[in-house]
């Protein structure tokens, strides 16, 4: 293979940059032109491609963000659009391609290959922990050393004025971040998308802590069940402490990547050319039990990553 291209897609996560370094050190070490493509698909449409050289990858390792721009363009989805985008590829003998992104950018790759031939490969690049076939996502270890600095500082205050704080995080649909945050950064209460609660006995938890003593509760809600002002809203009459909302917002997709995101993006990076040198193509690359495994990349959206039930219980019990 001598020509290929990366692209991020998607909502940006810490790490990313790393994976892009990797990917183009590992493949100009085997003598192949690398390009970068800016704004994901949309710069694949436009025409944004240049060729990557060492001077651009110096510096990147620990800069959080994408420095290649990411972009959601829905018109891919049109597959006229993925045709005139994919001349750009062409013009270009680009043979292989590396998306880094979530669920939906790898969509997009696979039917760049199914349609037009070209060789890709996957790297799950996302903050939310939402895809099979990987136990971490690039920037995901970031997101929840954020979150539980988040939690030590709200712990502070809402100690000293013994209150409750409801903190809301990211995560999309998915639980992952307030989960582990939560197991993580001793919250009180956690509620996720992936298992029903109840209000009420949320509001007896938190009233049955302050009977024991306890002078703050921090209890962590995933985006995906909903607006944490509205959870407060229904908590209201039924717990006695006073409350506080904090939403951490996009604040927790900022900054250098941890230690675990650029091992992993580093080890997925490498891996992803060597998959395109065996002429391998529609993979996605994962973790799993700390070795890099592989799936067909619609395994992305045709598996559902489950919550771990024994860690969403021992969260749980653990808080009360
Ligand atoms: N079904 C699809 N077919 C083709 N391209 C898709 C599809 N779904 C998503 N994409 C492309 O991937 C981009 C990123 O997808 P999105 O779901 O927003 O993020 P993520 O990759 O993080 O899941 C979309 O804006 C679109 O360009
Ligand atoms: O940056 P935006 O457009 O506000 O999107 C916010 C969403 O993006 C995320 O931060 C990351 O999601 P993706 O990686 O799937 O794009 C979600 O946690 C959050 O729901
Ligand atoms: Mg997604």
């Amino acid at each position: 293979m001598k020509n290929i291209a990366i692209l991020t897609s998607g909502g940006d996560a810490p790490g990313m940059n790393t994976a892009i370094r990797a990917v183009a050190k590992y493949a100009m070490s085997k003598g192949i032109t690398v390009y970068g493509i800016k704004r994901g698909y949309a710069g694949m449409l436009n025409d944004e491609i240049f060729e990557l050289t060492p001077k651009d990858l110096g510096g990147i390792i620990d800069r959080g963000g994408t420095f290649l721009l990411t972009a959601r363009l829905p018109e891919f989805k049109n597959p006229e659009v993925r045709a005139e985008a994919v001349k750009n590829l062409k013009k270009r003998e680009i043979e292989g391609l590396v998306v880094i992104g979530g669920d939906g950018s790898f969509h997009g790759a696979d039917l760049l290959y199914k349609e037009h031939g070209i060789k890709v490969i996957g790297i799950p690049g996302t903050i939310d922990n939402d895809i099979a076939g990987t136990d971490y996502t690039i920037g995901f270890d970031t997101t929840l050393n954020i979150i539980l600095d988040a939690i030590s500082k709200i712990r502070d205050t809402a100690t000293s004025h013994e209150r409750t704080y409801l903190i809301e995080v990211m995560g999309r649909n998915a639980g992952d971040l307030a989960l582990y945050s939560c197991l993580a950064g001793g919250g009180d209460g956690l509620l996720i998308p992936e298992k029903e609660f109840s209000i009420d006995d949320l509001a007896m938890q938190i009233n049955k802590r302050r009977e024991q003593g306890k002078l703050h509760d921090v209890i962590l809600v995933a985006e995906g069940v909903g607006s944490a002002f509205e959870i407060a809203e229904k908590l209201k009459g039924k717990v006695k402490s006073e409350m506080r909302v904090t939403v951490l917002g996009h604040i927790q997709r900022g900054g250098t990547p941890s230690g675990l995101d650029r091992i992993i993006a580093t080890k997925m990076g490498a891996h992803s050319v060597e998959l395109l040198e065996e002429g391998k193509s529609g993979l996605m690359i994962g973790i799993e039990s700390n070795k890099l495994v592989t799936y067909p990349i619609s395994h992305a959206w045709e598996s559902k990553k489950e919550i771990d039930i024994k860690d969403y219980e021992l969260a749980l019990t653990l808080g009360h």
